[in-house]
């Protein structure tokens, strides 16, 4: 498993915005959307292309565009929704697939309460969105997902990891074709599973709390 995280100057600003407990919901939004397309430069440097030959009023020319199969958006409901705009905008050719997960609170567990996305996954080259990489759980039960269906390179784009789950995923992914792209790299996770210093809960920042 590979991790890269994004050093810029940009990226470290609209953060900062983004952690503040004092950034209401549509500007969270926003700058989670922002962010994902700052992320996405990185984490699509290795999205598959081929040739193609055009004329420009001048000449003709050899150029790239993206290739088939088409990549596999995935975001992670809820609060991955917030990141899906910003990427499909840059991946226009992208089909786009859902899963619904939720931590439980007490256990940290994650489980699955929805899915659609094509059952073949076969050669496809996957982008999961998630803002939060936190214990690893749902990342992880997530890949291993898209991997039985058969996608053999799956790139994570996440807004904060915590150490303990990057750990996690390079335990539990060690030799898969992932990698994980994030805004920043946090201290550690506290007794509730929160990464710290974090932004708190990153579905509850975007749309609400649900009970
Ligand atoms: O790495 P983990 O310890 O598994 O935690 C990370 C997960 O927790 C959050 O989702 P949450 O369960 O709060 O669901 P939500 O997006 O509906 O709020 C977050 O968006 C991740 O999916
Ligand atoms: O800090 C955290 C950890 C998990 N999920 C969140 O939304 N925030
Ligand atoms: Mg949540």
């Amino acid at each position: 498993m590979r991790i890269h995280v994004v050093d810029h100057p940009l990226v470290a600003h609209k953060l900062t915005t983004l952690r503040d407990e004092r950034t209401d919901s549509p500007t969270f939004r926003r700058l989670a959307d922002e962010l994902v397309t700052l992320l996405a430069y990185e984490a699509t440097r290795d999205v598959r292309t081929e040739q193609v030959d055009i004329r420009t009023p001048v000449t003709g020319t050899t150029g790239v565009r993206l290739a088939r199969p088409r990549p596999l958006v995935v975001p992670i409901l809820r609060a991955g929704l917030g990141m899906l705009e910003g990427l499909v905008r840059l991946l226009p050719t992208a089909e786009v697939g859902f899963m619904g997960m939720i931590r439980n609170e007490e256990t940290l567990q994650a489980s699955t309460y929805a899915t659609r996305m094509p059952e073949d996954l076969s050669g496809r080259q996957v982008y999961v969105v998630d803002p939060m990489l936190a214990t690893g759980g749902t990342l992880i039960a997530a890949i291993r997902e898209l991997m039985k269906r058969g996608a053999d390179d799956v790139t994570a784009i996440c807004l904060l990891a915590a150490p303990e789950g990057v750990e996690a995923m390079e335990r539990e992914l060690a030799g898969k074709p992932v990698t994980v792209v994030t805004a920043a790299l946090d201290e550690r996770l506290n007794d509730q599973g929160y990464i710290v210093p974090g932004l708190g809960d990153a579905g509850d920042r975007m749309y609400g709390v649900v009970d």
